[in-house]
């Protein structure tokens, strides 16, 4: 296993914190991070879709004819944010002799050191480096994701990976982990906790502290686990379902009905006054931050039904 204060050495870089370069160095959370996906169950990771089993006759059928893994895929990793590669390192580690690793790295100073450092595994075949910006590079079909990510742009990323439907152990900055995670009526709770738990159960599995990483952050950092499944309710237009809620949260101190009536301009919505008409007296007085995301999808879908919402930008 190659040590993180070595690959820093080698690679001559100090780490940027203006380019959301904090390098982790300690080795004991370096080799728990992958750990953390074994934790998803298999069975439960079919959000892309297609594979999605919705009735207990289809799963029925489709264990019959299949069998269900046992364990997380790992065979594809990504990893976004390579830095000098000690998490990269342990990713390699993880897999078999067939399994792969892509690593994305914006920096291309640390992506061509990467490139020599890991010019074996890159022979071999089971290492790629994507030399880019996450946001915009073209992604491979990853089976998971372990990144400890670029703070700047993690929801972005985050966002950018949760639609694919695959287990994600993902680092943040300890205030951002607690708002995914967090549950109805809390004060973290808010547009943040409903999108990320539509996509995925999401746990907050380690804060980390700021000397694990060289240079340490401002804040203290958190490991999130993000396993995939289908949400509890369904949705006609999930888009429309992702704006609606973040229009509702944008008033989250009025009641449901003032906030579907001031922000029609922000979720589409053609007839408001119809919505508030129709739903229902209870809901309509309760605030945003106690309303479970089941309650938003049955609200969302109503609205739908009769406010006629049209595009929006999200
Ligand atoms: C927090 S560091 C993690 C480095 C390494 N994985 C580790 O754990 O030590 C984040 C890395 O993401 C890179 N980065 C920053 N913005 C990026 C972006 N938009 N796309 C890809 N990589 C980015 C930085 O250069 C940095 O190497």
């Amino acid at each position: 296993m190659r040590d993180p204060d070595g690959l820093i050495a080698r690679a001559g870089v100090r780490g940027d914190p203006d380019r959301d370069q904090h390098f982790l160095v300690d080795d004991r959370v370096l080799d728990r991070l992958p750990t953390y996906l074994t934790d998803c169950d298999p069975e439960r990771t079919t959000r892309t879709g297609t594979e999605a089993t919705t009735t207990p006759t289809e799963t029925a059928t489709a264990t019959e004819t299949e069998t269900a893994p046992d364990t997380i895929d790992t065979s594809h990793l990504l990893e976004i944010g390579g830095g000098t590669g000690a998490l990269t390192d342990r990713l390699l580690e993880l897999g078999t002799e067939t399994d792969q690793v892509t690593v994305v790295e914006r920096d291309s100073e640390l992506a061509s050191f990467l490139r020599t450092e890991f010019s074996d595994e890159i022979d071999a075949g089971r290492l790629t480096v994507i030399e880019g910006d996450a946001l915009e590079v073209d992604l491979p079909e990853f089976t998971a994701s372990v990144s400890n990510l670029p703070y700047g742009v993690s929801s972005e990323i985050t966002f950018r990976l949760l639609p694919e439907g695959r287990p994600l152990v993902l680092m943040f900055q300890q205030e951002f982990a607690e708002r995914m995670v967090a549950e109805p009526g809390t004060s973290e709770y808010g547009r943040l906790s409903v999108s990320t738990q539509h996509y995925a159960d999401a746990e907050l599995v380690e804060s980390i502290p700021k000397e694990a990483f060289s240079p340490p952050p401002a804040v203290q950092s958190a490991v999130v686990r993000l396993c995939p499944r289908e949400p509890d309710y369904e949705v006609a237009d999930e888009d429309f379902f992702l704006r609606f809620v973040k229009a509702l949260f944008t008033q989250r101190r009025k009641t449901i009905r003032n906030a579907i009536r001031n922000t029609a301009h922000i979720s589409g919505l053609d007839a408001p006054e119809m919505v508030v008409d129709a739903a229902d007296d209870d809901l309509l007085q309760k605030r945003a931050d106690a309303m479970a995301p089941a309650e938003f999808a049955a609200l969302a879908e109503l609205a739908s039904d009769v406010g006629a919402p049209e595009g929006g930008d999200e």
